[in-house]
């Protein structure tokens, strides 16, 4: 799959294509925040972010993969998507359980049924809906096919044209991909509000970047992202404070000679995103939320810091880390950006949706 999807998203050029797609389920999203504002007791705050975010990810990664819209942003949610989503809660609430799973024998089972029974039973749940979308597509691709027309499209329509996967390896691979890419995107977009909610002058700064550099009417682009640098700082910070996979694991090929420890072919690693992230000779004054300290100095400047690497490195990395950062970005410039009537407003409590802490977190 790595192979095939290569040449479509793996630099950020490559996904630059996607940005209509998400910025339509942005315009969805901003929509059901003003919806739940109104909604509110007061008028204005919306609680539980990351159900949104949740929401947001699973369909923007969706209209990616499987090039067509879920539904989970409507009012009324279509019964597969929620059917998906209780899967998917299911799979991550049982995770300590059903990691075991397949390490329990077979013939143990059925005296220890319930951890294979809840693994089997998330699984297939997410298969199932994997299976729905891509026959779906798949149908639409071949039906333009025997019509003799030309298809191309988006990841789904390549991984089906490259013939390279077996229709199995399709759905497994959706799939996965779907998985990866939901609850990653969402639980940092998550931390990047709350960090800005906390610290509500880089919240300004950040807001003043791109009202001077994109003006208050403008829907971004990728093209659009390198004129805002501190959005893709504030990115890299927070992925930096809290990355979301702990760790990345790997087994040496060959012996190995680190810092003057020998390690021999063949030992398990594993790389700890918060001992290096945290570690003051890597970013001085670890602790502190300061995203400039990933900005360019000059033009020769370059900021690569391997004391945080949240997207994994080298031929095993993440393989949507351009696609969620695709997501990221364009959804924080936009809601940062002033609300509609209210784009003359410059200051850090006007932006759309009004990041504030809630009292007990403000400092
Ligand atoms: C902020 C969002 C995300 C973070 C922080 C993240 C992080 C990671 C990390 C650390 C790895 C392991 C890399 C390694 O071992 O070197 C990984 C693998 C992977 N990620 Fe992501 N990910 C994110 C979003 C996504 C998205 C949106 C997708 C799908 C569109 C995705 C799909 C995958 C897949 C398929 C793998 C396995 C790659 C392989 O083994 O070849 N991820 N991700």
């Amino acid at each position: 799959m790595r192979r095939v999807l290569r040449q479509r998203i793996l630099k950020p050029r490559d996904v630059a294509i996607f940005s209509g797609e998400i910025n339509q389920v942005i315009a969805d999203l901003i929509k059901r925040i003003y919806i739940l504002k109104s909604q509110a007791e007061d008028g204005e705050t919306v609680t539980n972010v990351n159900d949104l975010f949740f929401k947001y990810s699973m369909e923007g990664v969706a209209t990616i993969l499987y090039e067509s819209r879920l539904g989970c942003l409507e009012n009324s949610v279509p019964q597969p998507t929620v059917d998906y989503i209780e899967a998917l809660g299911l799979m991550f609430s049982m995770f300590k359980t059903s990691m075991y799973a397949g390490a329990i024998p077979r013939w143990l089972r059925p005296f220890i049924p319930k951890p294979w029974r809840e693994f089997c039973r998330s699984w297939d749940g997410l298969f199932k809906f994997s299976q729905i979308h891509v026959d779906n597509k798949l149908r639409d691709i071949q039906c333009h096919m025997d019509r003799g027309e030309s298809v191309s499209g988006g990841l789904l329509t390549c991984l089906f044209l490259s013939q390279e996967l077996t229709l199995e390896e399709i759905y497994a691979n959706t799939t996965e991909m779907l998985l990866a890419g939901v609850d990653t995107t969402s639980f940092t977009l998550s931390w990047a509000v709350y960090l800005l909610a906390r610290h509500p002058e880089v919240q300004q700064t950040v807001y003043r970047e791109i009202v001077k550099n994109l003006g208050e009417r403008h829907v971004p682009t990728a093209a659009d992202v390198p004129k805002v640098p501190l959005v893709r700082a504030l990115l890299k910070e927070t992925l930096r404070l809290f990355p979301v996979l702990p760790g990345n694991g790997r087994v040496t090929q060959e012996d190995l000679v680190i810092g003057g420890y020998l390690i021999p072919k063949g030992t398990q690693l594993a790389l700890c995103h918060y001992a290096t992230s945290y570690a003051d000779e890597n970013f001085p004054r670890p602790r502190e939320f300061r995203p400039e300290r990933w900005l360019r100095k000059g033009s020769l400047d370059r900021v690569d810091n391997f004391g945080s690497i949240p997207f994994g490195y080298g031929v095993r990395s993440c393989i949507g880390q351009r696609i969620a950062e695709l997501e990221i970005h364009l959804l924080l410039i936009q809601i940062l950006q002033p609300p509609p009537g209210q784009a003359e407003a410059a200051s850090y409590g006007e932006s759309a949706v009004g990041l504030t802490a809630p009292p007990a977190l403000a400092a």
